[in-house]
């Protein structure tokens, strides 16, 4: 049965303001933008734009209601925290419906978010009961000194979300920081703030007041958190430049950072490969669906060049198939748009460069013409775009598009290949393509990345580490890694005699 959505006025948000301390609060220096449509270009409503004093008076209200949250049973906090996500699994469609319009991606793709971030929601819930310490013997007699460690929460944490899936990153990611006794200060992402407003209308009430609290903004939102003395720790999902920018603001607190941030990641074929298999995870790999906006997109494929023209063909027969670009809120539509102007025009203009550095087009590259004449011609879209001969110094080889342009590698010599592959200066993911599992380990030890697929792509499995290497970023999340980096390990020492 096809899924059921809900009329979208009731999936948007009547609230647009900031929500801290339990409270919808008019930004203090009465700030609005506008958010907007992206399949049309056209503005939804106006969400509040927080900034310094606003800030100021979110986290001093973070940091009371930590003072008490820190002591709350493991019983307390799951409650809280599967409350939260059964009310994630009931609201889906609505939850989907308002990351869509705002968001330009298809809705049908975007239904299983609320599941992903209430499954993450009950993990670490469940998880709770791991945030423990140990006894250690130390270097005096054993009835001379106790020692052990405990493991307690740190603080008000800033949590910085990205545009692809703006709730799912919002839901998820607040359950570790909670879990481990921590409250949370979520920044939704500027151009689409709309699905976390519904969420904190959702989840009112859920936790005493403080402990979760979203404020919608831009850069001034993000550099007074960054930078408050109050925010103990400050995590981004998004770009690497936006990373390096985070890290340079938290570095004047000293506070620690978990940074997940962008990949070009390559996928690997080798000639003995499934060849169907090879040509889905092709295909699938790229994230299509939502314009290749997603940090794990296999957007550098290097195919043997004995299997290359094949898997090429095949790849393209399936994308014009699958792929119709729509109004998002449309539960027919396949394949959505860029956020924003700004990523339209960048992906076009990485397009641009490809032509211009020698990059042969093999399907794809520009603005999808059936489009022109519609509702959509103001939409951010791009068409699913593949470039072959590409050459490693290219731009589009190197640097992340974050968009739905591909970049073609064929390969003969396995070390020149690896080269490339390890060239860049991101270390996300890697996905290779073989049946013999010798060759798999082969490349598995040598690809530089944090997360690696053999014969699979773009899956992750909550429980298993996902992060990068280089600048991809540091830390791991959906795992009990996540949990632990949101505590501090304190040593007690008892002098028995
Ligand atoms: N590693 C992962 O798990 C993962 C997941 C999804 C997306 N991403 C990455 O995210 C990027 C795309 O998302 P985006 O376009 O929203 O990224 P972005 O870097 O432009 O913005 C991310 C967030 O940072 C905020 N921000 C921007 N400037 C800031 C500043 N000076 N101080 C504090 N906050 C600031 C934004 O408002 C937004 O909330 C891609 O690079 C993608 O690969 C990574």
């Amino acid at each position: 049965m096809p899924p059921i959505f809900p009329p979208l006025e009731q999936a948007l948000p009547s609230h647009h303001d900031l929500f801290y301390n339990g409270a919808w609060r008019k930004p203090l220096a009465s700030t609005y933008n506008d958010t907007l449509n992206p399949s049309t270009g056209k503005p939804i409503t106006r969400v509040a734009q927080a900034s310094a004093s606003d800030v100021d008076a979110a986290v001093e209200a973070a940091h009371e209601a930590f003072l008490s949250w820190r002591k709350t049973t493991i019983a307390e906090r799951q409650a809280c925290l599967h409350r939260a996500g059964a009310i994630l699994r009931e609201h889906a469609g609505e939850l989907a419906l308002a990351d869509a319009v705002n968001t330009g991606n298809p809705v049908t793709e975007m239904l299983v978010d609320a599941n992903r971030a209430a499954n993450s929601l009950d993990y670490f819930a469940g998880l709770i009961p791991m945030l423990r310490g140990e006894t250690l013997p130390g270097p005096f007699p054993a009835d001379a000194y106790l020692h052990y460690t405990v493991r307690e929460p740190i603080g008000v944490v800033a949590r910085f979300m990205a545009s692809n899936h703006p709730f799912m990153f919002a839901g998820s990611r607040m359950a570790s920081v909670i879990a481990a006794g921590n409250t949370v200060v979520v920044k939704p992402p500027d151009q689409a703030p709309l699905s976390c407003l519904r969420l904190a209308e959702l989840l009112d009430g859920v936790f005493p007041p403080g402990v979760l609290n979203i404020l919608p903004g831009g850069p001034e939102c993000g550099q007074a958190l960054a930078t408050h003395p109050l925010v103990k720790k400050v995590t981004l999902i998004g770009s690497v430049a936006t990373g390096k920018v985070i890290q340079r603001e938290a570095a004047d607190t000293l506070k620690p950072t978990l940074l997940e941030l962008g990949g070009k990641n390559a996928l690997i074929a080798f000639p003995d490969a499934n060849i169907d298999q090879l040509v889905q995870g092709v295909v699938n790999g790229m994230n299509f669906a939502w314009a290749g906006q997603s940090c794990g997109s296999l957007s550098r494929v290097f195919l043997h060049k004995s299997i290359h023209d094949e898997v090429l063909d095949r790849v393209v027969q399936i994308i014009q198939h699958k792929y119709r670009p729509g109004l998002s809120t449309d539960p027919a539509t396949t394949m959505g748009s860029l956020v924003s102007k700004v990523a339209q025009d960048r992906v076009l203009d990485y397009i641009a460069s490809a032509h211009a550095e020698g990059a042969k087009l093999f399907h794809g590259g520009g603005k999808p013409a059936e489009l022109a004449e519609t509702e959509l011609a103001g939409g951010f879209f791009v068409q699913p775009t593949i470039f072959t001969d590409v050459l490693p110094h290219m731009r589009i080889a190197r640097e992340e598009i974050f968009g739905p342009v591909m970049s073609v590698f064929p390969w003969t010599d396995e070390s020149e290949m690896l080269r490339i592959v390890n060239s860049t200066s991101y270390g996300l993911t890697g996905s290779i393509f073989t049946r013999d599992l010798a060759t798999a380990q082969r490349m598995i030890s040598q690809v530089e990345a944090g997360f690696v697929w053999v014969n699979e792509v773009g899956k992750h499995f909550l429980n298993v580490p996902f992060g990068g290497v280089k600048e991809s970023g540091n830390g791991r999340d959906e795992c009990l890694d996540e949990l632990l980096a949101f505590t501090a390990v304190k040593s007690v020492n008892i002098k028995l005699q």
